[in-house]
């Protein structure tokens, strides 16, 4: 955009044919007139789910020019508020019509479980363009029996909720479905998304189900798993321990020369023995197997939104005040096994991440100042 102010013939050309004419100059990351040769340019991809991202991609293969963000919303001298709106002037989306007759034929035959549940579907299919309008257009379908479930909670069969009540129970089981895919209304930032008396008693769910762990069975499983330490993981479990308590930064990377050398066993006594005091202890592994080994554990790049692929200059898509970024903060200790499984850009991307959700601005402090 810079450059479109600078030199005149680049106002003539869309972004991925800018390489045809212009050069890019890393050291000075700006553009200048191409003397020499002939580049044919690609935009990088771009996923559906990054939403705004995605349409702005959209907008940059046929606009030409532009020389601020704001004329790249301009469609027929109207300014559009969002890229999505602007890609719709430009006949680029098309309207949801075939997801409403979806519902709608889905509505006569299925029960109002099943119809929320192929809402969520095409939510994470991300082939909607608009959501919003899909639910607005179809949200009495989809809180069918919301009504008689709370008429049955409460013992009330008079109970007679408003359009407001009923469209915020249906959004929670929405909700609800949705985290089971790890996803939320709030990744599509045009839904509405379920508030009032509802969501704020229910609180950050992520941390919910960290501390939702039957504190007795994880102490016996603790005390069974202590006692059968050898003198070396119990001088480990102790380094460990100490620096968990006082909160102190640290990476420890434990390793044995061959397999079976008691690491999972290690992690499983640290998870048990941090999980009982209601401690929350994030476990990690590289792949999905992996993962299967330590309890409540999940992949690293589904566990820390880690973006696929990778590179040097990555970050997880984790944004400050979201549920993850506050499970995060609480956090007592990650364990991250497999360690060398995953790729340096993995960790990058972790520690940078970190050191933005905890403020720790201190280049020299690892992942914010966590145990890991
Ligand atoms: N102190 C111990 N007391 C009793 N059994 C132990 C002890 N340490 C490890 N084991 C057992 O040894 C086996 C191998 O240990 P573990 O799976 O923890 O090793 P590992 O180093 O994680 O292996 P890998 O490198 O293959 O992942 C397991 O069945 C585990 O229960």
């Amino acid at each position: 955009m810079e450059a479109n102010k600078k030199y005149p013939e680049g106002r003539t050309l869309a972004y991925a044919q800018y390489v045809s004419k212009f050069v890019y100059v890393k050291k000075t990351r700006s553009w200048k007139p191409r003397k020499s040769g002939y580049t044919i340019g690609r935009l990088i991809w771009v996923s559906p789910c990054t939403s705004e991202l995605y349409y702005l991609r959209m907008m940059l293969t046929i606009v030409k020019g532009p020389t601020c963000y704001e004329n790249i919303r301009i469609v027929s001298n109207i300014r559009y508020e969002i890229f999505r709106d602007a890609c719709f002037a430009c006949g680029l989306l098309k309207d949801d019509r075939e997801y409403i007759e979806a519902l709608r034929e889905a509505k006569d035959w299925g029960f109002g479980f099943y119809l929320r549940k192929l809402f969520v579907t095409m939510l994470l299919s991300t082939s909607m363009n608009r959501p919003n309008h899909v639910w607005q257009n179809t949200w009495q379908w989809l809180s069918d029996g919301i009504l008689y479930n709370q008429r049955n909670i409460s013992n009330n069969q008079g109970l007679v909720l408003t359009d407001e009540q009923l469209q915020n129970l249906t959004l929670l089981e929405i909700e609800k479905l949705l985290e089971g895919n790890r996803r939320s209304l709030k990744d599509y930032p045009l839904m509405p998304y379920p508030n009032g008396y509802v969501t704020s008693q229910l609180g950050n769910r992520l941390i919910y189900q960290e501390l939702n762990y039957d504190t007795d069975e994880l102490k016996r499983n603790f005390h069974s798993l202590f006692n059968s330490l050898t003198e070396e993981q119990y001088n480990i479990f102790q380094t460990i321990m100490q620096f968990v308590n006082r909160q102190e930064v640290h990476m420890f990377f434990l390793y044995g020369y061959y397999g079976g050398t008691g690491k999972t066993h290690m992690w499983r006594t640290l998870t048990y023995a941090l999980r009982s005091q209601k401690h929350i202890v994030l476990t990690v592994a590289a792949s999905g197997i992996a993962s299967l080994l330590l309890p409540g554990s999940r992949t690293t790049h589904s566990k820390f939104k880690i973006p696929v692929p990778t590179f040097d200059n990555s970050v997880c898509n984790i944004h400050q005040g979201t549920e993850l970024a506050e499970l995060l903060k609480k956090t007592k200790l990650i364990i991250w096994d497999e360690a060398p499984m995953s790729h340096k850009f993995c960790f990058e991307a972790l520690d940078k991440s970190l050191c933005d959700i905890m403020g720790t601005t201190n280049g020299s402090i690892l992942f914010g100042g966590k145990v890991v």
